[in-house]
């Protein structure tokens, strides 16, 4: 018995050994996959159409062979492309349906979103978390660039650019999976805002579904100034109100970037909106299942990190904290479905 929890322990040791390099290279994952997307190495292998060898791949994208095998290998390494014979019988390198997620465009894109979490005026606040932790309420984004991510957005056209093509290219993808994970969502209904709707995208895609709804794309001033025109979708600026007569409410990556005294009070104004009409608010979000220890709940974790470290009280939240700010804001009962790997949808009614 003695022996045998000695042994464990040297186990342990020894895996640690090897785990802790994990961490201290933890960059190294992103910061090749947007070397991958700046080089626009997906994109190559795409439109050749087949695999491609090194010298194929590192002419076409005007590099280097030998640094480019280097990235290659680390990419194949982790299963991001694949090892595939070219069309002359050469080893080349091929798609994976991983790989096509770091093509620049395209329905399977999350380019976009790698750019954004990658660029400096992300990762900065990231290095000052236990600032954050120290002073509860200081947010380590306020800390790094001295405004939050919103009013910092709103004087940096570019980084608010970055948010809003971020932002797309994920709707793209949840979108759709709610549109057929749940439709019954929509029945009924005549009208829709879609809280923090950034540049529309998410109504854009709701209204060509379910056309007898009327859309109503609500978010800050800035950011519907440089929203597109979408047929069927109205553009408003402004704070969050009740003054609206509407049938739902929907907030699709919204809640989870303010505390709960804020989400009850945004809950507070559309439950009076849609009470009226005898409507209902959906909330495409996160929902953390604490007990369960498997890649998804990674994931949420990492995303709890990242509001932690982005916004000033925003956070993941479990079942029971949801049930807690719907309750504080009225509510009388929810439902929640999940529709794609990590975003539930809670509908709310009043
Ligand atoms: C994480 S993004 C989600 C965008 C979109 N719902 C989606 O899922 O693609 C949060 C959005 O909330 C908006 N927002 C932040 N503060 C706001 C406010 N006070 N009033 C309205 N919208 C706000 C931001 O401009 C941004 O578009």
């Amino acid at each position: 018995m003695e022996k045998t929890q000695r042994e464990e322990k040297w186990n342990e040791e020894e895996q640690a050994e090897v785990d802790i390099w994990k961490y201290i290279f933890g960059f190294t994952e992103m910061a090749v996959v947007k070397c991958a997307i700046d080089l626009g190495i997906a994109d190559a292998i795409e439109s050749h159409g087949s695999p491609m060898t090194l010298y194929e791949l590192s002419s076409t994208l005007g590099c280097a062979p030998s640094p480019l095998y280097r990235i290659m290998r680390f990419l194949m390494h982790r299963g991001i492309f694949k090892g595939k014979l070219a069309r002359q019988g050469s080893p080349g390198y091929a798609q994976t349906p991983l790989s096509r997620r770091l093509m620049k465009h395209g329905e399977h894109s999350m380019a976009a979103l790698i750019l954004l979490e990658s660029s400096p005026v992300m990762l900065t606040p990231w290095l000052s978390l236990s600032a954050r932790v120290l002073a509860d309420g200081t947010s380590s984004f306020e800390v790094a660039h001295g405004e939050d991510i919103w009013s910092y957005s709103a004087s940096n056209p570019a980084h608010g650019q970055l948010i809003n093509e971020a932002m797309a290219c994920d709707a793209r993808v949840i979108v759709p999976a709610m549109i057929h994970g749940c439709p019954e969502v929509f029945d009924g209904l005549s009208s829709l805002v879609d809280v923090g709707g950034g540049n529309g995208k998410t109504l854009k895609v709701l209204v060509k579904a379910f056309p007898w709804l009327r859309g109503i794309n609500f978010d800050q001033p800035h950011v519907v100034s440089v929203a597109g025109v979408i047929s069927g979708v109205e553009n408003v600026g402004g704070d969050i109100s009740s003054d609206y007569e509407i049938d739902l409410y929907e907030l699709q990556w919204v809640l989870h970037d303010w505390g709960d005294n804020e989400c009850i009070q945004i809950l507070k104004k559309c439950r009076e909106a849609v009470l009226k009409n005898k409507g209902k608010v959906i909330i495409v979000d996160a929902v953390i299942e604490e007990a369960e220890k498997d890649k998804l709940t990674d994931v949420k974790l990492a995303l709890d990190m990242a509001m932690m470290a982005h916004t000033n009280k925003g956070k993941e939240r479990t079942l029971k904290e949801w049930g807690f700010v719907l309750g504080e804001a009225g509510f009388s009962r929810y439902t929640v479905k999940t529709i794609h790997a990590v975003q539930s949808v809670i509908e709310a009614f009043p």
